[in-house]
């Protein structure tokens, strides 16, 4: 059977699995880390990528691949392939300015028209996040690099073009060069620029001048759900190209937005709603339509489908566990020991746990704050169960927010790095008032890049083939008596913080 690979280039590491195309059988993964930090070099990814090839045991033997990517980050190229600056990440905040600039701009002075108008044109109000205002902080704060930019990608468009063969001129890790018009993205990742709407499937180079001050640069060919936008080429990854399918090379598929590709891992459908705790926190759901929400709560984004992607997002979430880690001292099951002995709502301890800013709510500013902190309440159980009842009320505010654009919410599933933490596991019901499912530990991103890959090819094969069906098993659905105390201690101090 053919074997494809789907790679997920996140925040924090690079994974990746090897999966039988039919069955959708795991065979083997790999993974490297990445750096920290919230601009980062391009190459770290490249490296880390191949690291994780190796780990993986080599992609020699692939048929079809795919790269779902931590959204919006900024990779900006010059003429000859050379990244301009490291890449501004999705959770660098320092374009909060521009983005409230771009706004007001576009409302013509007036912040909520303009608000609408984003949330209108491209289905997100402005925030850091998206690329675009990125742009616009490149051409106020560093216009000598904004003169050099000739081509602005996205993570997961970019390790998809080295992959493929491009890159800098010169360099022997790219022995196709700069061609910058075989660059590559899907309708996912380009629907998280802020510069594409995906309702028509367009690019806005109108709104992309308003940012940079031209138009003038090469964006990524969207290409089509499932079609293959390259083919990799073989003197990568230590041979990425598939000696199976010699004829055809190892196909590269069109990849997508990490949340996007969590998406089609998980096989979500309406009425299914993901939440993702890893660098960021995520409450998501497909949908028919894309949204237009000018309180800028949601983000409407597309799927690696043709659905739209609804999608709430907070800057922090396992991070804020990795903080208790290192105030307590503690390991993962330590923490979730700790916070279990303590009873629900900490008797009055509360973290609004703003520790890298806010995006949702826009606060990019904001620090975390510690309220109700009292002799009694001064015990490591106390503080680990804080620490995790404030990062799940932020994601409690985000089903909140889907809730009231209508999402019906049928099943809700817990995925990334933290909701491996038994003490996440059985408060977020408490907190959500759901049964939430929790399906197998795994790398859902990287299952879907996956899928995608098998999709793309199936697809090369016949123009009308479906996605493969591949199942996602349910390992456990947990349930409990909801605890609102929890939610309504937050929110009588969330918006002093
Ligand atoms: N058992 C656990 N309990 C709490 N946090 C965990 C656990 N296992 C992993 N994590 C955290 O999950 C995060 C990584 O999750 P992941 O979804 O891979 O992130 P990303 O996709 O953003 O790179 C790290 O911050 C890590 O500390
Ligand atoms: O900014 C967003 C979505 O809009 C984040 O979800 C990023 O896509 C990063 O994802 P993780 O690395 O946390 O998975």
């Amino acid at each position: 059977m053919p074997l494809v690979a789907g790679v997920d280039t996140s925040t924090q590491s690079c994974k990746i699995v090897v999966r039988d195309a039919e069955t959708g059988a795991l065979v083997r993964t790999g993974s490297a880390k990445h750096p920290d930090g919230t601009e980062v070099d391009p190459q770290h990814w490249w490296d880390a990528f191949q690291e994780a090839a190796a780990a993986a045991g080599g992609l020699a033997d692939v048929a079809a691949l795919a790269v779902g990517g931590q959204q919006h980050g900024m990779v900006t190229l010059d003429a000859d392939g050379n990244v301009v600056r490291p890449a501004l990440l999705w959770n660098d905040n320092r374009s909060a300015p521009s983005a409230e600039a771009l706004i007001t701009e576009l409302g013509n002075g007036d912040r909520e028209a303009g608000a609408q108008a984003w949330a209108d044109a491209v289905g997100s109000v402005l925030v850091a996040s998206l690329t675009i205002t990125k742009l616009r902080w490149l051409r106020d704060n560093e216009p000598e690099n904004a003169a050099k930019v000739a081509a602005v990608a996205l993570p997961h468009d970019w390790l998809s073009w080295r992959i493929a063969g491009y890159g800098p001129a010169g360099d022997p890790t790219a022995p196709l060069g700069p061609q910058l018009d075989k660059l590559f993205t899907d309708r996912s990742d380009a629907s998280g620029t802020g510069y594409y709407d995906a309702s028509v499937g367009e690019y806005r180079p109108d709104l992309l001048e308003r940012a940079l001050g031209r138009a003038d640069v090469v964006l990524p060919r969207v290409v089509g759900v499932a079609e293959a936008g390259a083919v990799a080429h073989p003197s990568v990854a230590g041979g990425a190209t598939a000696t199976s399918i010699a004829s055809n090379g190892c196909l590269i598929g069109p990849g997508a937005g990490d949340n996007a590709g969590a998406s089609l891992g998980l096989g979500m459908t309406p009425g299914d709603i993901a939440i993702s705790i890893g660098t960021s926190g995520v409450v998501s759901a497909v949908a028919p339509q894309r949204t237009a929400d000018g309180s800028g709560a949601i983000n409407g984004f597309a799927d690696a489908t043709g659905n739209a992607l609804m999608l709430a997002v907070t800057l922090n979430a396992a991070r804020v566990l990795d903080a208790a880690r290192e105030v307590l001292d503690v390991d993962f099951d330590g923490l979730a020991e700790l916070a279990l002995q303590a009873p629900p709502g900490s008797d009055g301890l509360v973290l609004v746990p703003y520790l890298e800013g806010e995006r949702t709510p826009n606060r990019p500013d904001a620090t975390g704050t510690l309220h109700g902190i009292r002799l009694a309440t001064s015990t490591r159980p106390h503080l680990a169960r804080a620490y995790i009842e404030g990062m799940l009320c932020g994601l409690a505010d985000g089903l909140d927010a889907l809730r009231a654009q209508g999402v019906a919410m049928e099943r809700v599933m817990l995925i990334g790095g933290a909701a491996q933490s038994t003490a996440v596991q059985q408060i977020a019901p408490q907190v959500f008032g759901l049964p939430i499912s929790i399906p197998e530990p795994g790398e859902y991103v990287a299952d879907g890049a996956a899928r995608q890959a098998a999709w793309a090819l199936a697809r090369a094969a016949d123009p009308a083939a479906a996605a493969p069906a591949w199942s996602t098993t349910i390992a456990t659905t947990l349930d409990a008596d909801p605890k609102p105390v929890v939610r309504e201690q937050y929110a009588a101090v969330r918006d002093l913080a």
